[in-house]
């Protein structure tokens, strides 16, 4: 079996050596026809594009992403070709609740925000959603959750339209899937109109997908204080960013909220589990991430403590000064670790 596997997932080189007999490693976009013509199976990240373009006449048969999203899949293609993919559902969904859990400490402790006295809208409440919600409620906050699919398809009364939380919300996150069209279509679903529809001054986080928030509109609703601040995480036209956005955002950061190693590890255990699955393969391989540089933790504050486990502000300060490395940041991002991986957390002040 032949494979090629986007060259910067982590922690998989030596397993997938002990699965295939054939092993040839790319750069996310540099996937061509050429390269994957004579291949049986792709592991791949959200920069390949795999569609009639790339795949036609290909002897692909198996995709696996080694991330939740799978915007980057031309599904319907896959499927008329007898093409079998997969995702790795909710592998970083912990790495990026830990993002909004110290985004929302620097909201307070720089923003003079008082968490406990803040509603928080969370609209897409699936594997990321839920865990936010979590955070929102250990830090005090009351939590309105919007979830169109899931409303229809539970039919309970946990959810809220959308206008409500336009209405209600100090701070409003977006962790939806990006679909382009249908009944649950989420591009550009934070347009001008939602913007306007606004009525607390909000704070928009948005770590989904870029082509969920329409820029201009978020731009415009900055410029007239229809909102207070925007973190971002995800931009439309990746890695040509607005910088004009990039500049006006309290943290700007560039597609890292799902990058702890911790989610970095199980995406790449999920995908060789598919890749295995798929070709009836038994194989051996324990995926596990570096142990961090010092596993105490010790801090004054509780929020001081979280920050020294993850701090957005770093990579947004690596973003601001060099926009023009958004893909490098990426490729090269240091070891993170979620609690988990910390033995000891000591807070003087708890
Ligand atoms: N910035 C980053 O590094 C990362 C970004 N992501 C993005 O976050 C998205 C969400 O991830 P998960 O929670 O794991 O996905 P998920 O599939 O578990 O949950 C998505 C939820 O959104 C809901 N939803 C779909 N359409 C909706 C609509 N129109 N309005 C309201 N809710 C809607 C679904 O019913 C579902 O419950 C991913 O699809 C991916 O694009 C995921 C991981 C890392
Ligand atoms: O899992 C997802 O969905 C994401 O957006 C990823 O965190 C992005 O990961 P890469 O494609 O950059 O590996």
């Amino acid at each position: 079996m032949k494979v090629i596997v986007d060259n910067k997932i982590p922690f998989i080189k030596e397993a997938i050596e002990k699965i295939a007999d054939e092993v040839v490693y790319v750069t996310g976009k540099d996937f061509t026809p050429a390269i994957v013509k004579d291949a049986d199976a792709l592991i791949i990240r959200t920069r390949t594009h795999c569609n009639r373009e790339l795949l036609e006449g290909s002897r692909v048969r198996f995709i696996a992403t080694a991330t939740i999203g799978f915007d980057h899949i031309d599904t319907e293609y896959c499927r008329q070709a007898g093409i079998v993919w997969k995702n790795a559902p909710g592998c970083n969904s912990a790495s990026v609740a830990q993002y909004l859990q110290s985004t929302l400490l620097l909201l307070e402790l720089l923003k003079g925000k008082k968490l406990s006295e803040m509603t928080i809208g969370i609209v897409g409440v699936g594997n990321v959603g839920s865990k936010v919600a979590e955070v929102a409620r250990e830090l005090g906050m009351r939590v309105l959750l919007n979830d169109l699919p899931r409303e229809d398809e539970e039919g309970n009364t946990d959810f809220n339209p959308l206008q409500l939380l336009a209405e209600e919300c100090d701070v409003l996150t977006f962790h939806v899937p990006l679909y382009k069209e249908g009944k649950y279509k989420t591009f550009h679903l934070a347009d001008g109109a939602f913007f306007h529809s606004l009525k607390r001054c909000p704070v928009i986080v948005n770590t989904s997908r870029g082509e969920v928030i329409e820029t201009n509109a978020l731009l415009e609703a900055l410029k007239t204080k229809q909102i207070s601040d925007a973190v971002i995480d995800v931009w439309e036209n990746e890695p040509d960013i607005n910088l004009t956005l990039l500049n006006k955002v309290f943290i700007g950061t560039p597609h890292i909220a799902g990058y702890s190693a911790d989610g970095k590890a199980n995406a790449t255990r999920m995908s060789l589990d598919s890749l295995c699955d798929h070709f009836g393969i038994q194989a051996e391989y324990c995926i596990t991430p570096p142990e961090p540089e010092n596993s105490i933790i010790t801090a004054a504050t509780s929020t001081e403590a979280y920050l020294q486990m993850y701090d957005p502000r770093k990579d947004s300060e690596a973003l601001k000064m060099h926009p023009e490395h958004f893909e490098q940041l990426r490729g090269n991002y240091p070891l993170r670790r979620e609690k988990t991986a910390f033995s000891t957390i000591s807070v003087s002040t708890p």
